[in-house]
């Protein structure tokens, strides 16, 4: 490589950056131009506030859509009831006032029980308005998923939403790029979800601070966009803004023929300019993760942080392994708020209740393999309650098409209407204090699921595997 190329040669981050840049400040920041704008409930209304305080109108209409997902019931019976099923007074008045301030500004909204309805993150891409090459924003962290798509997608603070709603732009400060490489065939059994998961294992919650992550390697190259979108919803946990594949057959072949896609000679178009979403050969990364995806087990959380993950073979981690004091007291007290003890295998930890759903683990492809694992057994006793919550309406609707809602209902699990649900208290799905939950979500702090809950990070497929057992099993050998 010459001199001459590697200099020229950029990241896909960089592309995605400079093909958005307005201008730059002597700050060292700058001013980028957003293409799509996702809005839910919880973080918008400020925003739409300041918006009318200030007498403005939205910049560019078409470039928002929104819809409300943590704070929407997801019994079926509640759901069919609208916004005034909503019991709780705080979040029936959230989605309310989104739906209010849709009307009023004009911002096209997947409404309560419309068919497109769902988790954000799910439905941006599965309708085709999130696309390759997008600069995506939401005031949501976990807006990351998208950048799976080859897109710039990072979350964004309230007041950021209400400047995005303004402007179409937003101040950012430019991050490092790391590369995270992952090669090697994953074995029968392990997903996107234990690879994310066995990242963050090895590089902790802060490895990523400060870096946009691109996602590389034979892992990725042969993973599905549903897995990839798992991978990149998780790079907020591994302290990252911003997580990426780039663009291949795969993306290409997922974006076509959605709803909002573009079609035609424009499809054409889009895709040669697409095509150049990779990072160049040489080009540079401040920093280079490797992992060998043959080594990846199913991986399960068992502490209040999501670098505090086994393999599913291994046990409770002693304070003896621990890298330092600080881990020590953490990991005492994680021992504590879960109810463990130091040393304890994993596949001895009882589940109370199952989560399937959010949106990490909520599309389609998460529950044909939870499916698989259950067809035609039967939810262990000792679990309270099991529940299957679909990302969206479309994915809901796909699942009953497959008859995947019958093989989850004839095991014991309960099939709900879509939404954040079980991922945070936010709504009527939560745990009691002291339970232990196998959850394919992405966040397992203390209360996240509930007061007192105690959460477990896993993939689909550990999860249906401990619906049936009442403990966590390897589901490789299940
Ligand atoms: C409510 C929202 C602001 C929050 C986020 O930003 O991630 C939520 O989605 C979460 O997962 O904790
Ligand atoms: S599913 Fe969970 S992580 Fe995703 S947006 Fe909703 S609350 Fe946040």
């Amino acid at each position: 490589m010459s001199a001459t190329q590697s200099n020229t040669a950029k990241t896909l981050y960089d592309k995605l950056w400079d093909a958005h840049l307005v201008s730059q400040r002597d700050d060292g920041s700058s001013l980028i131009y957003i293409d799509r704008h996702l809005l839910h409930e919880v973080t918008s209304p400020q925003a739409f506030e300041g918006l009318a305080l200030a007498n403005r109108e939205p910049w560019r209409l078409s470039a928002n859509i929104a819809t409300p997902d943590h704070n929407v019931p997801t019994v079926r019976k509640e759901r069919l009831e609208g916004v005034s099923g909503i019991k709780d007074e705080v979040s029936r008045l959230q989605v309310k006032t989104l739906d209010d301030n849709c009307a009023k500004f004009n911002i096209a909204e997947f409404t309560i029980n419309d068919a497109r309805q769902g988790i954000v993150h799910v439905v941006g891409p599965e309708q085709g308005l999130v696309l390759p090459g997008m600069t995506v924003v939401c005031g949501d962290s976990h807006t990351a998923t998208h950048g799976a798509l080859g897109c710039l997608a990072h979350g964004i603070g309230t007041s950021e939403v209400e400047h995005v709603l303004a402007t179409q732009c937003l101040v950012q400060k430019k991050s490092k790029n790391m590369l995270i490489r992952v090669d090697g065939k994953l074995g029968e059994g392990v997903t996107a979800k234990d690879v994310v998961l066995a990242i963050i294992a090895k590089i902790g919650t802060a490895g990523g601070t400060g870096y946009a992550i691109e996602f590389a390697g034979e892992v990725f190259k042969n993973m599905s966009m549903e897995g990839r979108m798992t991978v990149c919803n998780m790079a907020i946990e591994a302290g990252a803004r911003v997580g990426m594949v780039g663009v291949d057959e795969t993306t290409i072949e997922y974006v076509k023929g959605r709803p909002y896609s573009p079609t035609g000679e424009q499809w054409e178009q889009a895709v040669e300019y697409w095509n150049t979403l990779h990072s160049d050969e040489g080009a540079h990364f401040d920093a280079i993760i490797e992992l060998d995806g043959s080594e990846i087990a199913p991986q399960v959380s068992w502490g209040t942080s999501p670098e505090m993950v086994v393999d599913v073979t291994q046990n409770v981690p002693t304070l003896a392994q621990a890298k330092d004091e600080v881990q020590q007291e953490a990991w005492t007290r994680a021992y504590e708020y879960m109810g463990l003890e130091q040393g304890q295998p994993i596949t001895d930890i009882k589940l109370d209740r199952i989560f399937i759903g959010s949106c990490t683990n909520s599309r389609i492809e998460d529950l044909r393999s939870a499916a698989s694992v259950i067809k035609g057994r039967k939810v262990a006793d000792n679990v309270k309650e099991a529940i299957v919550v679909a990302g969206s309406g479309q994915v809901k609707q796909q699942a009953e098409e497959e008859g995947l809602d019958k093989v989850f209902i004839e095991a014991g699990f309960e099939w709900r209407e879509p939404g954040c649900s079980m991922c945070l208290a936010m709504n009527a799905d939560k745990l009691e204090p002291k339970e232990h939950c196998a959850s394919t979500s992405n966040r397992n702090f203390e209360g996240r699921q509930g007061n007192g809950g105690r959460t477990h990070l896993v993939s689909p497929a550990m999860a249906a595997a401990a619906a049936l057992a009442g403990h966590f099993v390897d589901v490789r050998s299940f």
